[in-house]
């Protein structure tokens, strides 16, 4: 999870702490606390509460059309996650005509990545902000920049990551039957987004694989043919994903978990 910081002495200067991203900052820990899962010694019958713990993530890999976005709803229905779209993100930046609107338009609508530092400042301040403390980011890491970017700027990792094997034709058909008025859902885009998906999806596939973090669902079948493989994933997470509080992260003060 969260980038080893412990085991700086007690002492350590203020200059260290500023070293640590803030989004660690954001969940009010701080130098020597990030990998605290538990109460330590002096909270320990003190009445104090706990620290807080270090957020769930799940990221959810899988071609245009494998159905993420669908296998998401079913998975917050069920654990309760907290679901960030990368591309949903990006669209309302386009819908809300920011500053990088128009450049995104242009990259979706030709099937291309966004800039990972747009991308990951975006999650950032959704995962800061949020009241949530367990995360399902759908439709990212995209490339390896992306994966690389959210590690320097987030400086999280991900418990698990889901990969929604579909094929080509299969997401062809369904973005083609989608029919929700997205830029991309035309065959066009879609050939130069699967082009774009085997070239750069595939290296962080590969990456989460040798991690032994990744867990590949055959996304052929019906929506609850394929969620049935998708339970057992989270199964050995139950207890953890139960006790996920939720917390104000930009609190310095933890709430009480009873
Ligand atoms: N198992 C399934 N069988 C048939 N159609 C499906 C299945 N799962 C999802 N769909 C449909 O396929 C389309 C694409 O699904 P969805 O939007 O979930 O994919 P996605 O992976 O999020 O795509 P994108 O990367 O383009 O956002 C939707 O219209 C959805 O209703
Ligand atoms: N990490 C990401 C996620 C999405 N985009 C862009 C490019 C995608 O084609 C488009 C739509 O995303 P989707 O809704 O299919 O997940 O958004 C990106 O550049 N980087
Ligand atoms: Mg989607």
């Amino acid at each position: 999870m969260w980038r080893r910081v412990a085991s700086l002495s007690p002492m350590v200067s203020s200059s260290s702490t500023r070293s640590l991203s803030r989004y660690q900052a954001a969940f009010g820990l701080s130098v020597g606390e990030s990998f605290s899962t538990e109460i330590s010694k002096q909270e320990e019958g003190s009445g104090l509460r706990p620290k807080e713990k270090a957020p769930f993530i799940t990221f959810v890999l899988g071609g245009p059309g494998s159905g993420k976005g669908t296998q998401c709803e079913k998975i917050v229905e069920t654990f309760g996650l907290t679901h960030l779209s990368a591309g949903d993100l990006l669209r309302r930046e386009i819908a809300m005509h920011t500053k990088n609107g128009d450049m995104i338009l242009n990259l979706i609508k030709d099937g291309k990545i966004v800039p990972s530092e747009v991308t990951v400042k975006l999650l950032q301040k959704e995962l800061e902000s949020s009241n949530s403390s367990k995360f399902l980011i759908d439709g990212f890491p995209r490339t390896e920049e992306n994966r690389v970017a959210f590690e320097r700027i987030v400086g999280a990792d991900p418990d698990v990551v889901l990969f929604f094997d579909c094929p080509e034709e299969e997401m062809v058909t369904r973005v083609l039957n989608r029919n929700q008025g997205r830029v991309d859902d035309n065959i066009t885009t879609m050939k130069k987004r699967l082009k774009i998906f085997e070239a750069l999806n595939r290296p962080v596939i590969d990456y989460y694989k040798n991690k032994g973090k990744l867990y590949t669902i055959n996304a052929v079948g019906t929506v609850d043919d394929i969620f049935k493989q998708v339970l057992p994933i989270f199964t050995p997470f139950e207890e953890q994903l139960k006790q996920s509080r939720r917390v104000n992260p930009k609190s310095p003060l933890v709430e009480n978990s009873s």
